[in-house]
């Protein structure tokens, strides 16, 4: 097996009385994508930091390619690490092409990768122009730029894709895709980044300075034994049907006329998308396994107002009174 690119092994961070992280383990492989979350002051850009060898741990061990990030092979280390800060910042004075000059020259490489890098992120009709002219998302994409310098082997990305709009999201998650095909490791770190899941292999939830879940979408999926969403069009009576399904522990709400959203228990799957298939007023139906969003709600404990972002308001479905409002 190849050396893990990141080897946190129990780290906890102290700032004064404040315990910013606590007992965190994490590792990441070679080509392996990220998905860093939790909440405001969950300590992910802490963790970003101690990769960084900006800070130190308090407790634990923390290794990246083998070595100690803030130890003697710091400089050697950093080389081969591309950061994008949250809330980048730049000279505004200067032109992208002369940001990126002076960052590839701090990483003793030549005026030569600019051009190309601002080429491959988008900015080279506006290399020439000053920053202070560019948009947020022009920003964004200078910072990823500047995050590739050097062709890096792990890059840590905190919330990238703030401020794109998109087509920028879907062209920078296309980048994250071609790093993570070229043997590239990925950390995204955000709150939740929606349409995150296709393009990372693995997802860390923390909050309050503790992992609180990690591994692959379908891992925390099993650990978290969140119900399944089934959207079906039927012309059966919405009660009749939440009846016949009650017995499996299934959960019926009228989202429309002929349409209900059931929540159907993960054991009963099967059995449930039987019972519906076998039935011939079955119109229709859709199955959505817990989204990384849900499933990041159900890890860090908060209650979503999943109505608030639904058009219409479901109508809940009680078997013995009908549909009620
Ligand atoms: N230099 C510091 N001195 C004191 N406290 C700090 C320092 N840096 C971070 N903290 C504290 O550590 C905790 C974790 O902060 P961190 O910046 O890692 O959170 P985060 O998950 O990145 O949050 P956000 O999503 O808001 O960026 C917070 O309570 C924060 O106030």
């Amino acid at each position: 097996m190849t050396q893990p690119v990141i080897e946190m092994s129990a780290v906890g961070k102290r700032f004064g009385k404040l315990t910013a992280l606590d007992e965190v383990s994490l590792t990441l492989g070679e080509g392996e994508v990220l998905g860093l979350m939790g909440h405001n002051g969950a300590g992910k850009s802490t963790s970003m930091k101690l990769i960084l060898g900006l800070i130190r741990p308090t407790r634990g061990t923390l290794k990246v390619f083998g070595h100690d990030p803030g130890g003697a092979a710091a400089n050697d280390l950093r080389l081969r690490l591309g950061y994008l800060p949250e809330n980048v910042q730049f000279y505004e004075q200067l032109s992208g092409f002369e940001v990126l000059d002076y960052f590839a020259r701090l990483k003793r490489i030549g005026t030569g990768v600019v051009k190309p890098l601002l080429e491959r992120v988008g900015l080279g009709h506006a290399m020439h122009r000053r920053v202070k002219t560019y948009s947020k998302g022009m920003r964004q994409r200078l910072g990823l730029a500047q995050a590739l310098i050097g062709e890096p082997r792990l890059m840590l990305l905190d919330e990238p894709t703030v401020g794109l709009d998109p087509m920028a999201t879907r062209d920078f998650y296309g980048m994250v895709d071609e790093l993570r095909g070229r043997g590239v490791s990925v950390i995204l770190c955000s709150h939740v980044l929606p349409g995150v899941e296709r393009h990372i292999d693995r997802a860390a939830i923390l909050g309050q300075g503790r992992m609180l879940a990690s591994g692959s979408i379908d891992e925390l999926r099993q650990a978290a034994d969140l119900p399944l969403v089934v959207r079906l069009r039927t012309a059966r009576a919405p009660e009749r049907l939440a009846e016949s399904l009650r017995p499996h522990g299934v959960l019926a709400r009228q989202s429309g006329e002929g349409r209900l959203e059931l929540e159907v228990p993960v054991r009963a799957k099967m059995a449930v998308l039987r019972e519906l298939a076998a039935d011939p007023e079955t119109a229709d139906l859709a199955l959505e396994p817990p989204t990384l969003e849900s499933l990041y709600a159900h890890f860090d404990g908060t209650i979503r107002d999943r109505a608030a972002a639904e058009p219409a308001p479901a109508t809940a479905i009680d078997a013995q009174q009908g549909v009620s409002a």
